[in-house]
């Protein structure tokens, strides 16, 4: 989506002085929203434009207030807007996320007479979600998993847009925001971008809320799990001590508070002066944030990947078909062990053994050595399976991040050192580069930049997944290593 660029200074005090945005506990504002305790940074390799910290921030403080009345949702574009009150109306069967979808076209659609249009101008242009992925980028992941669910993501947002391209029309939409390709800009700029609010499932665009970049780690919040969120209440407060204390046992970093009215935002650990501050969306995998956020962790405590089982696995215990994976750090989950021990157990044996694989335990030394050598074996298998091995596909990154030089020559010197190229020539063909020229051409094509973009990402991500599985051979040989003393 093209946006004329306003400049972001003023943008800022927009938010301060028209939305009532505020990173100030005391009640003497600055002239923009953010001075006292966050100011918009670019973070190279952690999400780019993010929030830094003003000054050292204590965890559990309140470091952001955005007003109810500055959250753009459907209710709030409706709210000003008759005639789209009335389309949407017309068109009940269309999901609460459509519904949001079309509001956001909508206001673009306004320009400038926007209420929104300040901040409409900064949001991003183009996103790398898996729904956005082509076919090539698509098989570039390698795992019959992945490769499904972005061909799901994709069918979804077509699907979805069909289906409401009737109210677009019923709002004379402007040829260009009828496009899927305006559609998509849109649904993934929801998807990427809204917090959850209590009274709508599709969420809120929060105003300088949506700046914070995404921290996976959950280990601040650990051992919580049975404190209520508390409420802040509407309050201009120079946080003590004490309220510091209390205020670091929130359940949350961040959430629609009533007693306020507003969206409260609070510092998940200790932050010193320039460091990111960052947020934790919620718990999810690799795949998970490619397919709503389009970025990916290298280390991501919460990263998941599934191997194939034989379909006894999947019988010989209750577990669910989604706890039988591989943790992020090569061990196999908890089900996924039990669910191997009992399969490697004799019909006849297994309900006397049954308590014991529930709880976690090993059935016996002959039993675990079978497991272990079972999925060693499996792990072996996939990384074989797959069409380029790890050291290919490091070479590749490497290749990749060369042409940020628009270098051919040593784009492919690297690429000669790899043992498959079949990806490489596919990629070259079907965007016409046969020379150095050819490649300095089109490598400052938006649309071949953008197609580099998601291959990347669809590179780091295989090499992730293959990374887990040669951690899990190494778990499984340090098992076996050990009844072999
Ligand atoms: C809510 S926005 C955060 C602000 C965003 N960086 C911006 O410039 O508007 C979420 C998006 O930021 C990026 N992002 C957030 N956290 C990231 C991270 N840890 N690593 C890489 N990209 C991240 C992703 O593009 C994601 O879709």
């Amino acid at each position: 989506m093209e946006h004329e660029q306003g400049s972001f200074e003023s943008f800022l005090t927009w938010t301060s002085s028209h939305l009532g945005i505020s990173d100030s506990t005391t009640t003497n504002h600055s002239q923009h929203s953010l001075a006292h305790s966050l100011c918009v940074s670019i973070f190279p390799h952690s999400g780019g434009r993010g929030l830094g910290a003003v000054r050292d921030l204590k965890k559990g403080e309140l470091i952001l207030k955005v007003p109810k009345s500055a959250l753009l949702t459907s209710e709030s574009i409706m709210q000003e807007d008759k005639k789209l009150c009335l389309a949407v109306n017309r068109h009940s069967s269309l999901s609460s996320v459509q519904i949001l979808t079309v509001c956001l076209l909508y206001e673009v659609g306004k320009g400038k007479t926007s209420r929104w249009h300040p901040y409409l101008v900064h949001l991003p242009q183009s996103y790398d979600l898996l729904a956005m992925f082509g076919e090539f980028e698509k098989q570039a992941l390698q795992v019959d998993e992945a490769m499904w669910v972005t061909e799901k993501a994709v069918q979804k947002a077509k699907s979805e847009w069909k289906e409401a391209l009737a109210l677009m029309e019923d709002l004379i939409f402007k040829p260009q925001l009828l496009t899927f390709k305006a559609w998509v800009w849109a649904a993934a700029t929801i998807s990427s971008r809204t917090l959850h609010i209590p009274w709508d499932e599709a969420g809120c665009l929060c105003p300088i809320g949506d700046l914070f970049n995404y921290d996976a780690s959950g280990e601040e919040l650990s051992g919580i799990e049975n404190v209520t969120a508390l409420s802040n209440g509407d309050k201009s407060i120079v946080v003590d001590e004490d309220q510091i204390d209390f205020y670091s046992q929130r359940l949350t970093d961040g959430g629609f508070e009533e007693d306020s009215n507003a969206y409260c935002f609070y510092a998940r650990t200790n932050y010193k002066k320039g460091d990111q501050v960052l947020l934790c969306y919620g718990t999810y995998t690799n795949l998970e944030l490619l397919e709503h956020y389009g970025f990916l962790l290298q280390e991501n405590p919460n990263d998941k990947i599934f191997i194939p089982l034989e379909p006894a696995m999947y019988t010989s215990t209750s577990w669910s078909k989604e706890s039988l994976y591989i943790h992020h750090d090569g061990k196999p989950s908890f089900a996924l062990l039990a669910a191997l021990r009992l399969w490697a157990t004799p019909h006849n044996k297994r309900r006397s053994v049954g308590h014991l694989a529930y709880s976690g335990s090993q059935l016996s030394a002959d039993n675990e050595i079978i497991i272990m050598k079972w999925l060693l074996k499996t792990c072996d298998a996939v990384l074989k399976s797959m069409p380029t091995s790890i050291e290919d596909d490091n070479l590749l990154m490497n290749a990749l991040d060369s042409t940020i030089s628009q270098d051919f020559i040593t784009f492919m010197k690297i690429a000669k050192l790899m043992s498959s190229r079949d990806e490489i020539y596919t990629f070259l063909e079907a965007h016409n580069i046969t020379d150095a020229l050819s490649f300095s051409e089109m490598i400052l094509s938006k649309k071949v930049r953008s197609s580099m973009e998601r291959w990347k990402l669809a590179v780091l991500w295989r090499l992730r997944y293959k990374k887990v599985l040669v951690d899990c051979i190494s778990y499984c040989n340090r098992v076996l290593d050990s009844f072999m003393r």
